[in-house]
């Protein structure tokens, strides 16, 4: 798909929102991907992840054995990555604050994890979620997500990313907002608490 296909699809779903958005590594920003909405179509969902599949290279895809998503974002891009890849797909979530796996989902130590996320902006989620499967053992080999909304302040997330589509939305601190910005509230649409 190119990238003009791919945001045509978010248009469709009326997922491009224009406002004014807290995200969650607290930057405000006035435009804001809604994955979910893309999402919601199931066979669209299904069709993005297997463009997005096709983004890694062959032998990542071979050698993954399970993909790991950070709630509550990931869970369905996850899960739909998992089923274009024939993978498990398990997500990590955050009730009080810190990623952690529960529901009975377990990572073996030395399992070739593939991180799946819907949106990434500052990639603090994303290292947070690595944190997490670390910890449990799993071996990180690489993050793809729907998109990198990072474009321009080249993250680092200490493995190789693959992004669907990448978009330079600008983001601002709190203290920085622009006129337009300014004096107006901001709602925040994700789940992180702090
Ligand atoms: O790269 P970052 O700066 O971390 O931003 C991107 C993260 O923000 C959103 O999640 P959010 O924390 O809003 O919660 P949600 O997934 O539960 O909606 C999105 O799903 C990513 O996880
Ligand atoms: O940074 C975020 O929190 C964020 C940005 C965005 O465009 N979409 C989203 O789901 N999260
Ligand atoms: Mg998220």
């Amino acid at each position: 798909m190119t990238d003009d296909e791919i945001l045509a699809e978010f248009r469709a779903a009326d997922a491009l929102l224009q406002g004014h958005f807290l995200l969650s590594s607290g930057r405000h920003s006035e435009y804001y991907l809604q994955c979910a909405r893309v999402l919601m179509d199931t066979e669209r969902a299904g069709r993005l992840a297997v463009a997005l599949a096709a983004k890694l290279p062959r032998e990542l895809r071979q050698t993954v054995d399970m993909i790991v998503s950070p709630a509550m974002g990931g869970v369905i891009i996850g899960h739909e990555m998992g089923r274009a890849l024939g993978k498990p797909a398990i997500f990590v979530e955050r009730p009080t604050g810190t990623f952690e796996l529960r529901r009975g989902f377990a990572i073996t130590p030395g399992t070739k994890v593939l991180m799946v996320e819907d949106v990434v902006t500052t990639g603090l989620s994303s290292r947070e979620a690595m944190a997490a499967v670390r910890a449990a053992g799993g071996e990180v080999l690489a993050e793809a997500a729907l998109v990198d909304r990072s474009a321009g302040s080249t993250i680092d997330l200490g493995v190789p990313f693959y992004p669907l589509v990448a978009i330079n939305f600008p983001t601002y601190a709190a203290d920085d907002l622009p006129p337009e910005l300014a004096g107006t509230q901001a709602i925040k649409p994700g789940s992180r608490a702090n």
